[in-house]
C-alpha cells in the first residue's frame, strides 16, 4: 500500500458498483474504437480475452460488476493487459483514433486500485470462509455463478497475496492457477501478454516452501522462511524446478496437497458469525403500525419492527421509496473515492464510496428527513448531512462506534454534540453478503430494498454506548446503496429532555 503513496485524487474504481461501471465503460469505448478493424487477429484474441458482447444491456452491465469475479478480472485486466494491447494495436495497425486510445489508457487503474480489489477478494474468502478453489470456479457460498476466475486472474491473485506475506493464500491461487495452464497455452495472449508459466511454477513452489517451512517450525516467521528459499532457489536450475513442479502437479499428489493446504481452520469471530447469518433471530419482539410518535402517523402508519429493546434498535419497512432512489443514485457523480485501510498511519474504516448530500433545498431530501423525525421522534437539525454510499468489491466496514470517541471529528459534533443516534436507510438489497451487523448483540440485519433501522450510539446521560459497535459486511454479490443521517445530541435538548 505504501509503495505509490496514496492519491485521494485518483479514481478508486474498485469500491464502488459506480466506479465498475465507468470502468467497464471505459473498456467499451477501447473496444469501440477498435471494431473497424475487427478482422485482425490480434483484436480478435483481444475480444475473447475479455470476453466482449457479454455486457450489451445497463442490467447486464451492472450484473457483471456486482459479481466479485467479473469485477475482479476487469480490474486486472485493465490495470495488466490493457496497455500491452494498446501498444501491439499501435504498433501493428493503421488506426485512425491512436490517440483515442492512448488518452484511454491514461485512466486505467493504478497498482493501489488493483490491490485493493484483490484484497476484497481476499475479505471474503476470509470473511466468509470460502475456499479458494471454490471461489475460483466461481462457487459463492452455496451459488455457483457461471463466472470463472481465468488463469491470469488466478495468477496475479497468487502475486498479490505472495506480496502482501500470505503464501498459504498465495500457494492455493497459484494451484489454482496450475490448472488451468495448459489450456490458456495461446499464442497471441503469450506473444503479446508475456507467457508466465515459468514465474508461475517458481512462485507456486516458493509460496509452498515458505508456508512449510514457518508451519512446521522450521522458520520462526515468514520473513526467515522467505530469506531461506530465496536462497535456495537462487541455486537451483530450471530443470529442476520444472520436475519438482511435474511432480507436485500429479493428481495424486494434488490431492494430498489439497488436503494439506485446507487442514488449518480458524474459528469464526463474532462479526464473521453475524456476517455467515448463524445469530439466531431474536425471539420476534414486536412487528406493529407506528401511529403514535409524530401526528402525521395518524393517517398513515410506518411499519415497525423492534429488532432489541435493550439497547433500542428498530427497524421500519417501506420507508425509501423506488423513485427516491432513483434520485439518490443519481446524486452519485460526487462520489468521493473509497479509502483504504491506512491513510497517512491513521486507521481509516471507510472504504466505500461516499457522496455527502448537502442540498437542503430539495424536495425530496425534506421528504427524508420528515421520515426520519417519523420514525424517531427527534428533532433534526438543518445542518446534519446525509450521506449516500455505495459498495464496491468486496468492500465493507470494521467493526467500528459511529460517536466521535472513536476517533472521529466532525464540525458538526463540535455545534450539534455527539452522534446520538444513526439512522440507516437500505436502498437496495444485496443478493448476497452486505449485512450490517452488531457484534456485541448478536444481532445482524440483512439489507431489503427500501427498510430502514435507527439505533442510540449514547446512553440517556450521553456518555458511550460501546454496545452500539456495528460492521457491515463484504458485499459478496450485488449492488450495495445506502443513505445515512447521524442525529445529533444538542438538538434533542427540548425533545426529549430525559435523555439529557
Ligand atoms: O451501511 C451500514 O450497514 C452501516 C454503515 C455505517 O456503519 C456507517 O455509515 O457508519
Ligand atoms: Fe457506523
Amino acid at each position: 500500500i505504501e509503495d505509490e503513496g496514496y492519491d485521494e485524487g485518483k479514481e478508486r474504481y474498485s469500491s464502488s458498483t459506480v466506479g465498475l461501471l465507468k470502468l467497464l465503460k471505459l473498456e467499451q469505448k477501447f473496444v469501440e474504437n477498435l471494431i473497424a478493424n475487427e478482422e485482425s487477429e490480434t483484436i480478435k484474441a483481444y475480444l475473447f480475452s475479455i470476453d466482449y458482447k457479454k455486457n450489451q444491456s445497463p442490467e447486464e452491465r451492472l450484473e457483471y460488476v456486482s459479481n466479485p469475479l467479473s469485477a475482479f478480472s476487469l480490474v486486472r485486466r485493465t490495470h495488466e493487459d490493457l496497455p500491452k494491447w494498446n501498444k501491439q494495436f499501435q504498433k501493428e495497425m493503421e488506426l485512425t483514433n491512436k490517440v483515442v486510445l492512448d488518452e484511454l489508457v491514461a485512466y486505467i487503474p493504478d497498482s493501489q486500485d488493483f490491490l485493493e480489489a484483490a484484497l476484497g477478494i481476499q475479505r471474503i474468502e476470509r470473511i466468509y470462509d470460502l475456499r479458494i478453489d471454490d471461489l475460483a470456479k466461481g462457487i459463492l457460498q452455496d451459488k455457483q455463478y457461471s463466472i470463472r476466475f481465468t488463469f491470469r486472474d488466478r495468477l496475479a491473485m497468487g502475486h498479490l497475496m505472495f506480496k502482501q506475506g500470505d503464501f498459504l493464500a498465495a500457494a492455493k491461487w497459484y494451484r489454482m492457477a496450475s490448472k488451468l495452464e495448459p489450456k490458456e497455452d495461446n499464442k497471441i495472449l503469450n506473444k503479446i501478454l508475456g507467457d508466465p508459466t515459468d514465474i508461475l511454477k517458481l512462485q507456486y513452489l516458493k509460496a509452498l516452501f515458505v508456508y512449510a517451512s514457518v508451519f512446521s517450525g522450521d522458520s520462526q516467521n515468514n520473513d526467515e522462511a522467505l530469506a531461506k528459499v530465496e536462497k535456495k532457489f537462487a541455486d537451483i536450475g530450471n530443470v529442476d524446478i520444472d520436475e519438482f513442479y511435474l511432480k507436485l502437479t500429479k493428481p495424486e499428489n494434488d490431492i494430498e496437497l489439497e488436503k494439506q493446504l485446507y487442514e488449518t481452520q480458524r474459528p469464526s469471530t463474532d462479526f464473521e458469525k453475524g456476517c455467515h447469518g448463524e445469530f439466531q433471530s431474536k425471539s420476534r419482539l414486536t412487528c406493529s403500525y407506528n401511529h403514535t410518535t409524530t401526528p402525521f402517523l395518524r393517517l398513515a402508519p410506518l411499519k415497525m419492527e423492534e429488532v432489541s429493546r435493550n439497547p433500542y434498535i428498530v427497524m421500519y419497512h417501506d420507508v425509501l421509496y423506488d423513485s427516491e432512489i432513483e434520485v439518490l443514485k443519481g446524486q452519485s457523480d460526487g462520489f468521493s473515492n473509497g479509502f483504504a485501510d491506512e491513510k497517512n498511519g491513521s486507521i481509516i474504516r471507510d472504504i466505500v464510496a461516499r457522496h455527502v448530500w448537502w442540498s437542503e433545498e430539495s424536495p425530496i431530501r425534506e421528504r427524508i428527513n420528515q421520515r426520519i423525525i417519523d420514525m424517531t421522534g427527534l428533532n433534526i437539525s438543518i445542518t446534519e448531512k446525509i450521506q449516500v454510499a455505495n459498495y464496491g468489491l468486496g468492500t465493507y466496514f470494521k467493526p467500528h462506534f459511529d460517536y466521535t470517541s472513536d476517533g472521529f471529528q466532525t464540525p458538526e459534533v463540535s455545534t450539534l454534540g455527539d452522534r446520538l443516534v444513526s439512522v440507516l436507510f437500505y436502498a437496495s438489497d444485496v443478493a448476497q453478503g452486505g449485512a450490517t451487523v452488531f457484534p456485541e448483540l448478536k444481532i445482524s440485519i440483512f439489507p431489503r430494498i427500501g427498510s430502514a433501522i435507527w439505533w442510540y450510539n449514547l446512553y440517556n446521560n450521553g456518555t458511550s454506548d460501546t454496545r452500539s459497535k456495528h460492521s457491515v459486511c463484504p458485499v459478496i454479490q450485488g449492488d450495495r446503496w445506502t443513505l445515512t443521517m447521524w442525529i445529533h445530541l444538542f438538538p434533542q435538548m427540548f425533545k426529549a429532555p430525559c435523555l439529557i
